[in-house]
């Protein structure tokens, strides 16, 4: 670029004020050595969403506006910005074959896993199919693994109707022996989302279920405490998924089964807060936001905070 003051490439920032980093800028891509900390792996399917979805564009939309934020927290008088997130880009899906894009993201997340192994992965969906993929390769990484699902929905449809799709992640992973059901805990199951067969299918293989109404009356810390400590005496790690979905309407319009009757933005904030203080977990995915959907950003920019919060008490 000619050295013209006051010209500056179209892609820079048009205001750089020194006394703030933007946490966009903590994003560095993966120079092949093996990394530490937070990793972000764009994992862009929505081909497999039951409903029409544009998850796919989610990780490029989150990655944006980690841009919005500064790297400072306030609450904790902390300043992240010598941290890193090391970026590991996204994985390709292949365009017609589904099945063929499900192997490829569990072989590249396992790669992903066994070239870093002091990472934790934040797998930045497309829709819940994904969970499947990237839980049985952090299972073949890391070993017995339980998991928290924040969710409206079960996510244990049958696979006879559809196949494996955004509704039958969970399913997948006990039907194929990945997990057992009494290493998984669902958060924010809600009414008239589900069908009393997969509330039945839950309770039959020792799923955890809490509720909305058990958010509301226990609150989401307590339940978190709780199922960390129910995990960590059956499993080697833990691994949040959060889709985002569970949220009330209100604070995620970007996600393609909105509802009403969901969590706060408050609450979600503060549990992944907690979480990122347990050593015992491991990883975590958000899945569910289709920016095409969205309206300024606001779900996109939501999970990009909940990324900041995941980072904010790791040494
Ligand atoms: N992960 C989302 N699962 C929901 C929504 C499916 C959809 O409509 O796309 C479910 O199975 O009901
Ligand atoms: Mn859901
Ligand atoms: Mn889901």
């Amino acid at each position: 670029m000619p050295d013209i003051r006051y010209l500056l490439p179209a892609s820079e920032p048009k205001f750089k004020d020194s006394g703030i980093t933007k946490a966009g800028e903590l994003l560095k891509a993966w120079n092949g050595s093996p990394a530490t900390g937070i990793g972000l792996i764009g994992a862009p399917l929505s081909k497999t969403s039951i409903s029409h979805s544009g998850a796919a564009m989610a990780p490029e939309a989150i990655r944006k506006m980690l841009h919005s934020f500064t790297t400072y927290s306030v609450e904790k008088d902390k300043d992240l910005k010598s941290m890193a997130i090391t970026d590991f880009g996204d994985i390709t899906p292949h365009v017609t074959d589904l099945k063929e894009t499900q192997n490829r993201f569990v072989k590249v997340i396992q790669e992903v896993l066994e070239r870093n192994p002091d990472i934790i992965p934040v797998i930045l969906g497309g829709d819940h199919s994904i969970s499947a993929s990237s839980i049985r390769a952090f299972k073949k990484v890391k070993g017995p693994v339980g998991i928290i699902q924040f969710d409206a929905h079960h996510d244990l449809r049958n696979l006879e109707d559809g196949g494996p799709s955004n509704g039958t992640p969970f399913r997948q992973l006990i039907e194929g022996n990945d997990i057992k059901g009494e290493h998984l805990i669902q958060i924010g199951i809600r009414d008239f989302s589900n069908g009393r067969m997969y509330t039945n299918y839950a309770k039959e293989n020792g799923i955890k279920i809490y509720s909305m109404n058990d958010v509301n009356r226990l609150g989401a810390r307590r339940i978190l405490e709780e199922s960390v400590r129910t995990l960590k005496s059956k499993v080697s790690s833990i691994y949040v998924s959060v889709d985002m979905d569970v949220l009330d309407q209100a604070f995620a319009p970007g996600c393609p089964a909105i509802g009403p009757g969901g969590m706060n933005s408050e609450d979600l904030i503060q549990g992944v807060q907690y979480l990122s203080t347990c050593p015992d977990v491991k990883g975590m995915d958000i899945v569910e936001v289709d920016p095409t959907l969205d309206f300024r950003d606001m779900t996109s920019r939501l999970a990009a905070y909940l990324i900041l919060q995941f980072l904010l008490n790791r040494p």
